[in-house]
């Protein structure tokens, strides 16, 4: 499984974290950046992760902000991308049982570092239900 992670400047921190912490627990994880606190703009750092994703060079996508409200709209301007924003266990669980998520936004200044790594793993572990989901999935981006 080959992950890609982005922030900006909000989210830099917290990207850092979840970074080491899938590495270091075998994952294939590429940083497309910001590399550090000084003011950025997110899209300059979403859009290449989205079209990675969407080129499948990776299988998920996590994003940090500060509200997670930037890079979510960023990340859902790509056809290919279905990219949730999760601050809590079931909304990120859903996510993927539902929405075949496949990018997920950490909103940095609302939650702890804890949990944020709590919705990584959440969302990592579980699958997509298909069946009727499939059928909506699908429509999202026939419309
Ligand atoms: O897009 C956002 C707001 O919905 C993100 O939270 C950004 O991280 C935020 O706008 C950055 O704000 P700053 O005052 O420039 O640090």
């Amino acid at each position: 499984m080959k992950i890609a992670v982005a922030a900006d400047h909000a989210g830099f921190e917290y990207k850092n974290h979840i970074f080491k912490y899938l590495t270091d627990r075998g994952f294939q994880v590429h940083d497309f950046g910001t590399y550090s606190q000084d003011s950025v703009d997110y899209p300059d750092f979403v859009h290449p992760l989205a079209t990675a994703i969407e080129n499948k060079e990776f299988d998920f996508g996590f994003l940090f902000c500060g509200s997670g409200e930037g890079v979510s709209i960023t990340a859902n301007k790509h056809a290919g991308i279905r990219c949730a924003l999760c601050w809590q266990n079931d909304i990120a669980k859903l996510s993927r049982q539902h929405n075949n998520a496949n990018v997920m936004a950490i909103p940095t200044r609302f939650i702890a570092k804890e949990l944020a790594q709590e919705l990584v793993d959440t969302f990592l572990s579980t699958q997509f239900e298909g069946g009727r989901h499939e059928t909506r999935v699908e429509k999202i981006s026939k419309w």
